[in-house]
């Protein structure tokens, strides 16, 4: 491998990383990312490791050695300081991540996302060491123009929708709306680094993905994940899509978000990791504000996608309404609208997203039907046991 050069142009070391939650959507494709492009070691941590078993088998991959699995669950497991001790560098992915969960399991998330983290925060800053957490877009909770009369004309003024790393505000909905969950302790643990860095020294950066989307993200219900389960949107599109089923439109799919390909996003980390002089002490929003659709739109241009990747024809009325109530129970509550601002991120490392929506979902989808479309037909065939 030539030798890697960083930002300034000094040469990259290779270091060790102890990424947790490193069989998850975004761990699998940093993992991949990391052994293909550059000499890292990763010490992997997850309960699972279906989505890295590719990295993980033959012992003759060219990256054998580089890659390490442990099974474990942070909540209980002596050996997380010893595995944070070996790194130069953790980077923390672990978390209940799924809004399906925030409502119906409240504690679980805040569990996960905030009590569960603490040690983690605890073992790098006693021993000094890096640490790149995730966080999400969805601490800024809801926009400030949300609040102003349906009609006003300053909706359309980006000072009241784009969201700023260092000045928007992060606006939730009551207690009782319980979506807020995972934001709130996603607020707290931010919180908490922020304060390591501050009064002890603690070297951070925080990343708030904005609907990062691509292969392998969540599991397709029924196939592999549980049958009732309900993944983030594109899983759920894409298992209505797979089943020949209307896309479900939660409130009318009015809410507004921005993608961005896995692969695009990976970058980014991947800079972050190598440049710590550039992102120590920062928070990122990492995604794509060319990628702005309504869900509705999301929907439309799935359909059309993958009539177009696996050949079929799609439904007379590919999409249905459905109340947020009855999709994801009492205490739902949305987001309206996800501009990430990209000052910061461009500032320091020079990163600027690349693929389109379209782009993005053909090679995706295209994925999901290689994928998923044979287990699916098999199971549609298969009488269901009485
Ligand atoms: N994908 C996105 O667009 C997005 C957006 C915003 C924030 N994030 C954040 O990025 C991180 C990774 O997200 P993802 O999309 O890869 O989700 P994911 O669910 O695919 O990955 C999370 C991984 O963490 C593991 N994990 C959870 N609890 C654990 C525990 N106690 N011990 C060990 N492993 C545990 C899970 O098994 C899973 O493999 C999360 O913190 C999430 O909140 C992701
Ligand atoms: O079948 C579906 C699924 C979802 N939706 C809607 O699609 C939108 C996007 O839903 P997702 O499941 O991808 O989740 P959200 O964008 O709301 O939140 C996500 O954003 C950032 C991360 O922190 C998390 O991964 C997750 O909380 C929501 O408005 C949701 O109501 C549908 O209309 N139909």
């Amino acid at each position: 491998m030539a030798t890697r050069t960083d930002l300034d142009g000094r040469p990259i070391k290779p270091i060790t990383i102890c990424m947790i939650g490193a069989g998850g959507f975004i761990g699998s494709h940093l993992c991949e990312k990391l052994m293909s492009e550059t000499p890292h070691k990763v010490l992997a941590l997850d309960v699972y490791n279906d989505k890295i078993k590719h990295l993980l088998e033959p012992d003759s991959l060219p990256w054998a050695g580089r890659i390490q699995f442990h099974r474990l669950n942070i909540k209980h497991d002596s050996r997380l300081e010893g595995l944070i001790k070996m790194a130069d560098l953790t980077i923390n992915l672990a978390a209940i991540c799924t809004p399906a969960d925030y409502n119906t399991r409240p504690l679980d998330t805040i569990y996960s996302n905030f009590i569960d983290a603490l040690p983690v925060v605890k073992y790098c800053s006693e021993n000094n060491k890096r640490l790149i957490h995730f966080s999400t877009c969805e601490v800024y909770g809801k926009t400030i123009g949300s609040f102003l009369p349906k009609d006003s004309p300053l909706r359309q003024d980006p000072a009241y929708y784009v969201l700023k790393e260092d000045t928007s505000p992060c606006i939730f909905g009551s207690i009782e709306k319980q979506r807020w969950s995972y934001a709130c302790a996603k607020q707290l643990i931010e919180r908490l680094i922020y304060a390591e860095g501050a009064e002890n020294g603690l070297e951070f950066t925080i990343v708030r993905p904005f609907n990062w989307i691509g292969p392998r993200m969540d599991f397709i219900p029924g196939i592999d994940g549980p049958s009732e389960g309900v993944p983030r949107v594109l899983a759920c599109f894409s298992n209505n899509l797979l089943r020949h089923e209307p896309l479900k439109l939660v409130d009318g799919g009015q809410s507004q978000r921005t993608f961005v390909y896995i692969k695009d996003a990976i970058e980014a980390v991947l800079l972050m990791i190598e440049n710590p002089d550039r992102a120590n002490g920062h928070i990122f929003n990492v995604g794509n504000p060319n990628n702005e659709v309504t869900v509705r739109q999301l929907a439309e241009m799935m359909t059309k996608v993958y009539a177009k990747v696996s050949g079929e024809p799609s439904l007379d009325s590919p999409t249905v309404d459905i109340s947020s109530k009855e999709f994801y129970g009492e205490g739902y509550d949305d987001s309206d609208k996800r501009i990430p601002d990209m000052t910061i991120i461009n500032k320091q490392l020079g990163w600027n997203p690349k693929t389109s929506l379209w782009d993005l979902l053909e090679s995706t989808l295209t994925y999901q039907h290689r994928t998923y479309a044979e287990a699916i037909k098999k199971s549609i065939a298969k009488p269901t046991a009485s």
